[in-house]
């Protein structure tokens, strides 16, 4: 395994605005450890989600490159790029995403469907999932019936499905009351540290971000620390 699990190197990402260009990030850099909690702590419009995007493949930079886990992204076909993303890279997003006719069960199966795993493991591994982020009991449940912490810590527990060694989260636990916030980040800590992945995780909340092993902002298009 590569000392970094995730880099970004030189990343310029520019927004045409009318006769205005954005510039949200000129040569960023930023290597993700193994293991490694970060995060990434930036006023709104900073460019967090861009980063994010970015990071996790789902959106081109305009120069640089991004390497997964010593794979450079740069100049890969779009098949690859993907392949990368659905095996290396779990998203969590600031609305949970989930498939609405689906039940939380099927909802984290799903990915593991996708990557070819037998059905029987697949639900074995979404129910132990779900059992992890004390929802077990809400597994047949669709999104629509679960509160919004429950429907964060399936969206997590899909996350995780395929084992990716990088975790990606957007304001995680942004829509959530600040008591819920805190059950919610409990229980994707304690998932991220079991499991030793290494995640990425844009949040307003300095109480959750302190928590983290560093955190990092953006600073003039690039990613630099904050202090201890
Ligand atoms: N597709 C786009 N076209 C033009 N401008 C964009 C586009 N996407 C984002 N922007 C602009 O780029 C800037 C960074 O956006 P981004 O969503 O990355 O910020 P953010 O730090 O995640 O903000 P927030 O905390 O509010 O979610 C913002 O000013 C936004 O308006």
């Amino acid at each position: 395994m590569a000392d970094s699990v995730l880099e970004l190197k030189a990343v310029d990402r520019r927004y045409v605005q009318g006769p205005k260009e954005l510039v949200i990030l000129n040569g960023a850099d930023f290597a993700l450890r193994s293991g490694e909690m970060v995060a990434l702590v930036a006023p709104s419009g900073a460019g967090k989600s861009t980063l994010l995007h970015i990071a996790g493949l789902l959106e081109y930079p305009d120069g640089g490159d991004v390497v997964v886990n010593g794979t450079s992204c740069a100049g890969l076909p779009d098949e690859q790029r993907t392949a990368i993303r659905r095996s290396e890279i779990g998203f969590v997003y600031q609305f949970h995403h989930l498939l609405p006719e689906f039940s939380a069960l099927e909802n984290v199966m799903m990915p593991q469907l996708i990557a070819g795993l037998p059905p029987a493991e697949a639900k074995e591994r979404a129910a132990q999932l779900l059992a992890y982020m004390k929802i077990g009991q809400r597994a047949a449940h669709r999104p629509a019936e679960l509160s919004g912490g429950e429907q964060q810590r399936v969206a997590i527990a899909r996350a995780v499905a395929n084992a990716p060694l990088v975790l990606l989260a957007d304001e995680p636990t942004g829509n959530l009351d600040p008591k819920t916030a805190g059950y919610v980040f409990e229980a994707l800590e304690a998932l991220v540290r079991q499991s030793g992945l290494a995640a990425l995780i844009a949040t307003h909340n300095e109480e959750l971000a302190a928590r983290m092993d560093r955190r990092v902002t953006l600073a003039e298009g690039k990613v630099v620390p904050l202090p201890e």
